[in-house]
């Protein structure tokens, strides 16, 4: 999928585009919603480009990267991004006045939640029946009442609500980051954990204990289950806010592996044991639990 920075020279394109007009931040399950709407009304002949209005705050659920790839496995061939300066006045229906030969468009697919200050949907409206385009307004799915936004979905994550995060996003909540190093102490409590470094964009997750699920560099058909730990590691004196996993049955060097971590139920919030024999007897019991949960042998 290309990148297109909207104030930069737009290329022209051959194909029609189906341009999809949306916040595709983090890619929920209303985002999805939108793009399987889009896949549905266009054809061999059209391509699916997002014009992203993105938010760009920090902490985020997805950083660009992830949004990028996420966007690309729902056929989407182009992004036009709006610089971080513009985006309050992000229109639309500017970019697609101005743009409208060189991109080709055959399709308006918007969202309905996209409307801000700069413009509107009925604008957008008036042009597209002006220029005889055709636009499908897809309505705002709701998930128990609300509709499904960022700004609902980070709080889950700070509150270590996991699966209900899971049930907005369509998939667990990940963080993708480089192993990096650590303290060396976790291979002399007998749980060596992996540290992931990279991670700062995201929105912190609760300090807790979570099960999860881990994807390795070079190993694209294998998921590791993890016993994850976020947070400050009081009983060791950790200074900062860390992401370590434990790989159950899993034995090899990660350092400088690029992982992603799922994170799928939290199992308990982080304590201040008094010493590492606490810390470890706790860690014995949090990976019974853990194999008993998943249906793992012991
Ligand atoms: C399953 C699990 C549970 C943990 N629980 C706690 C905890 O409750 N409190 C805490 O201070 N650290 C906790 N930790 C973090 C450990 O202190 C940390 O993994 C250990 O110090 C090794 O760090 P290192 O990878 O930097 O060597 C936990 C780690 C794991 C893997
Ligand atoms: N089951 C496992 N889970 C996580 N890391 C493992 C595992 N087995 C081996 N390792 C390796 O051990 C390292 C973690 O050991 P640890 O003593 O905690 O060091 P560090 O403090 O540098 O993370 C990982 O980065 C990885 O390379």
């Amino acid at each position: 999928m290309q990148v297109i920075d909207v104030s930069k020279t737009i290329p022209a394109v051959e194909k029609g585009t189906v341009l999809v007009i949306g916040v595709m931040d983090s890619v929920h399950i209303g985002d999805q919603y939108v793009l399987e709407k889009a896949q549905e009304l266009s054809s061999d002949d059209e391509e699916i480009a997002v014009y992203g209005i993105s938010s760009a705050s920090t902490p985020m659920v997805t950083i660009e990267n992830d949004r990028n790839f996420l966007l690309k496995s729902y056929g989407v061939k182009r992004y036009y991004q709006v610089p971080a300066q513009e985006h309050a006045q992000a229109a639309p229906d500017h970019f697609i006045r101005n743009h409208y030969e060189a991109l080709n468009i055959t399709h308006i697919v918007v969202s309905e939640t996209v409307q801000n200050a700069a413009y509107s949907v009925e604008t957008l409206r008036k042009w597209s029946q002006k220029m005889d385009v055709p636009m499908t307004v897809i309505s705002d799915l709701k998930v128990h009442g609300d509709s499904v936004t960022e700004t609902r979905i980070l709080p889950l994550i700070e509150q270590g609500r996991m699966e209900a995060a899971k049930s907005l996003l369509g998939r667990p909540f990940t963080l993708n980051g480089e192993v990096v190093k650590g303290q060396q102490l976790g291979r002399e409590l007998g749980f060596p954990t992996l540290n992931l470094g990279g991670i700062d964009s995201y929105v912190k997750v609760k300090p807790a204990v979570y099960i999860g699920l881990i994807k390795v560099e070079g190993e694209p058909d294998t998921f590791y289950y993890a016993l994850i730990s976020a947070g400050y590691r009081p009983t060791v004196n950790g200074d900062s806010y860390k992401v370590e996993a434990y790989l159950l049955d899993f034995n090899g060097d990660l350092y400088g592996k690029q992982v992603s971590v799922q994170f799928l139920r939290r199992l308990r919030d982080e304590e201040n044991f008094d010493g590492l024999d606490a810390l470890v007897d706790q860690m014995k019991k949090d990976e019974e639990m853990t194999r008993d949960i998943l249906g793992l042998e012991k």
